[in-house]
C-alpha cells in the first residue's frame, strides 16, 4: 500500500509547490463557515459516499456541483476529491481492514458509519494525513452526522487502524484472504475477484504475461492524469501547452493531439471552454485517430459515429473530417446524450457535420446499407478498462452485465458492418479489455454478417496505431490484428480497438 502523498499539513491538506511559492488558494467559504462544525471538505466527501451507496449516484457527477454549490475550492477541493475518489476505489481494501479492526463483518456495521470509517481509513492508510488529525476530524464528522454513540465506535475503530502501518495492514488482509493468489490480490488491490480473474484472462488473451495483473490492478487505483485533446484544425498542442501555463502541460507520447496536464483546472483553459480542445483520455484519442488513418479503398467523404454520446470521439472525428473535406453523422440513442454531442461539436466547422441525431444504432445498417466510408462503433460496455476514472464502477458491475452488453455490442457491430460500403472501414472500440466484450464480439459479428453476404478483412491495427504515435514506440502485440491498451503499460484507459475493412 503506497500512500498517495506524504506531504500533508496538520489538517490533512497537501503541501504543494503552490504553498511553498506563496500561491495558496483558500476555500471561498468565509472563515467562520470554514471552522463551524466538521471540516467542509470531509463533509463533502462523506456526502458523495452516501449518494453513491444510498442513491446509486456516480461520484464524478455528484462531486463537482457539490463543491461549486458549497464554494469549496483550491486545496480543499483537491482534498475532498482525493478523499472521495480514493476511498471509493480502495473500498474493498479498507473494508477488510475495518473488519479486522472492529472485529466484526462490515455487513453488520450501519452503512453511514461504515462510510465514515472508510473515509478515516483512507486518510490514515492511503493519504498519510497525520493520525491525530485524521482521527479527530473524522470522529467530529461522525458526531455531527451520526451522533455521539456511533462517533465513539468510529473513534475506537480508527484508533486501532492508526496503530499499525499501511504495510502491516496489507500483510494482515493478505493473510486473511487464504492461499489463492488472485483472492489476495483482489483484497489488497481492492477489486472484486471476478474482475481480477477477467482482467488476468484479458492480459493472457492479448499476449501479455499473467504476472502483470498486480501492476494492472495497482494502476487502476491511481488517479489518472488529466489529458487534453487539441482538436486538429481548431487548436494545436503547442497552443494548449501555452494556455495551460508554465510547465503544466506536456505533449503526449502516444497521440499527436494529446497534452498531459500536471495540475490545474482543465475547464479553465480557453481552448477547452470554447470547444477547440477537450478533456479526453490519450487512448481514446489514439483509437479515434486510428479510424481516420485506416487504409480504405475508394471515396472517403462520409463518416458515421454510431454511438456518439457524449461526443468526445465525434468531436475529434469531425475536426479531422473538416480538415479532409469529409463530413460526419453522429448518432446516439439517448436524447440527453445527443444534446451533449451537439455541445461537444460546437467549435467544429458546420460543413464537417452532416447530422447529429437520436436513434437506435442497431437499425442503421438496414436503414442505410453501404452509406458510409468510415464508421466508429464505440460500444456501450462494462467500463472495466476505465476503473481509474469511475471510482465506484468496479463495485456496481456484475458478471450478469456481460451477457446483455455483449449481445448489444454484437448487434451494433453487425449494423456498422452493413452501414459501411464495400472498401470502407469500421473501428470497433470498447473501454473494456474483457475478452467477451472484445475478441468474442468481433468474432461473433463477423460470422453473423457473413451469413448476410457481407465479408470483411481484419486490418493490421497495430501497424495503423504505431504509424500515428510520434516515434512509433508503442508496446503492442504484433502477432495480433487488434490492439489492446493498458493503464500499467501505456498510461491510458484499457481501450480495445479492432479495425475491419468490408470487402463485399
Ligand atoms: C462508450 S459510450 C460512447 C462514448 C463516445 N463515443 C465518446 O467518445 O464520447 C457508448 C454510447 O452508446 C450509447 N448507446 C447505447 N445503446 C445504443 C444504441 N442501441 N444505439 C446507439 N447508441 C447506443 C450510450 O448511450 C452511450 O452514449
Amino acid at each position: 500500500m503506497s500512500p498517495a502523498d506524504d506531504r500533508r499539513d496538520a489538517s490533512g491538506r497537501q503541501r504543494g509547490a503552490a504553498r511553498s511559492q506563496g500561491r495558496t488558494q483558500r476555500s471561498a467559504a468565509a472563515p467562520s463557515q470554514r471552522r463551524r462544525g466538521s471540516d467542509p471538505a470531509r463533509t463533502a466527501a462523506y456526502d458523495v459516499l452516501r449518494s453513491v451507496d444510498g442513491s446509486d449516484a456516480y461520484a464524478n457527477l455528484v462531486l463537482p456541483p457539490l463543491l461549486r454549490e458549497r464554494r469549496i475550492t483550491g486545496r480543499d477541493a483537491a482534498f475532498a476529491t482525493e478523499l472521495a475518489y480514493g476511498t471509493l476505489r480502495l473500498r474493498g481494501r479498507y473494508d477488510a481492514v475495518i473488519a479486522q479492526a472492529a472485529n466484526r463483518e462490515v455487513g453488520t456495521i450501519d452503512a453511514p458509519a461504515l462510510d465514515v470509517l472508510r473515509l478515516g481509513a483512507h486518510q490514515l492508510l492511503g493519504m498519510r494525513v497525520p493520525a491525530h488529525a485524521a482521527v479527530s476530524e473524522t470522529v467530529g464528522l461522525a458526531r455531527e452526522q451520526l451522533g455521539t454513540g456511533p462517533s465513539q465506535f468510529v473513534n475506537a475503530v480508527l484508533r486501532t487502524v492508526g496503530r499499525s502501518s499501511p504495510h502491516e495492514w496489507e500483510q494482515r488482509i493478505r493473510d486473511s484472504a487464504g492461499d489463492d493468489e488472485l483472492a489476495q490480490l483482489a483484497v489488497v488491490q481492492s477489486h472484486p475477484l471476478w474482475v481480477v480473474r477477467a482482467l488476468r484472462e484479458a492480459l493472457v488473451g492479448n499476449g501479455r504475461d499473467a504476472g502483470e495483473i498486480g501492476a494492472l490492478l495497482a494502476a487502476d487505483n491511481a488517479a489518472p492524469r488529466v489529458t487534453i485533446v487539441a482538436r486538429p484544425g481548431l487548436a494545436g498542442t503547442d497552443e494548449v501547452v501555452e494556455d495551460a501555463g508554465d510547465g503544466v502541460g506536456t505533449v503526449g507520447a502516444l497521440a499527436p493531439t494529446a497534452v498531459i496536464l500536471s495540475g490545474g483546472d482543465p475547464a479553465a483553459l480557453d481552448s477547452v471552454r470554447d470547444g477547440r480542445a477537450g478533456v479526453q483520455d490519450e487512448g481514446s484519442q489514439l483509437v479515434t485517430l486510428a479510424l481516420t488513418d485506416a487504409p480504405l479503398d475508394g471515396p472517403d467523404e462520409r463518416w458515421l459515429d454510431l454511438c456518439a454520446g457524449p461526443g468526445g470521439k465525434a468531436a475529434l472525428l469531425a475536426a479531422v473530417a473538416g480538415e479532409r473535406g469529409a463530413r460526419i453523422v453522429a448518432n446516439e440513442v439517448q436524447p440527453h446524450r445527443t444534446r451533449l454531442v451537439e455541445q461537444a461539436l460546437r467549435a467544429v466547422p458546420a460543413d464537417a457535420v452532416e447530422d447529429v441525431r437520436t436513434g437506435d444504432g442497431r437499425t442503421v445498417g438496414t436503414d442505410e446499407p453501404g452509406a458510409y466510408d468510415r464508421v466508429m462503433v464505440d460500444a456501450p460496455c462494462t467500463g472495466l478498462g476505465a476503473l481509474r476514472r469511475r471510482p465506484e464502477a468496479r463495485w456496481r458491475r456484475t458478471p450478469a452485465d456481460l451477457a446483455s452488453l455483449s449481445a448489444l455490442q454484437r448487434d451494433l457491430l453487425v449494423s456498422a458492418l452493413q452501414a459501411v460500403r464495400p472498401g470502407g472501414v469500421v473501428a470497433y472500440v470498447t473501454c473494456s479489455p474483457h475478452l467477451v466484450e472484445t475478441q468474442l464480439v468481433v468474432k461473433d459479428a463477423v460470422r453473423a454478417v457473413g451469413r448476410l453476404g457481407v465479408e470483411v478483412d481484419h486490418l493490421d491495427t497495430p501497424a495503423v496505431v504505431r504509424a500515428i504515435a510520434p516515434g512509433g514506440a508503442v508496446d503492442l502485440d504484433d502477432t495480433r490484428t487488434d490492439v489492446q491498451l493498458w493503464p500499467h503499460v501505456h498510461g491510458t484507459d484499457a481501450m480495445h480497438l479492432t479495425l475491419l475493412r468490408r470487402t463485399r
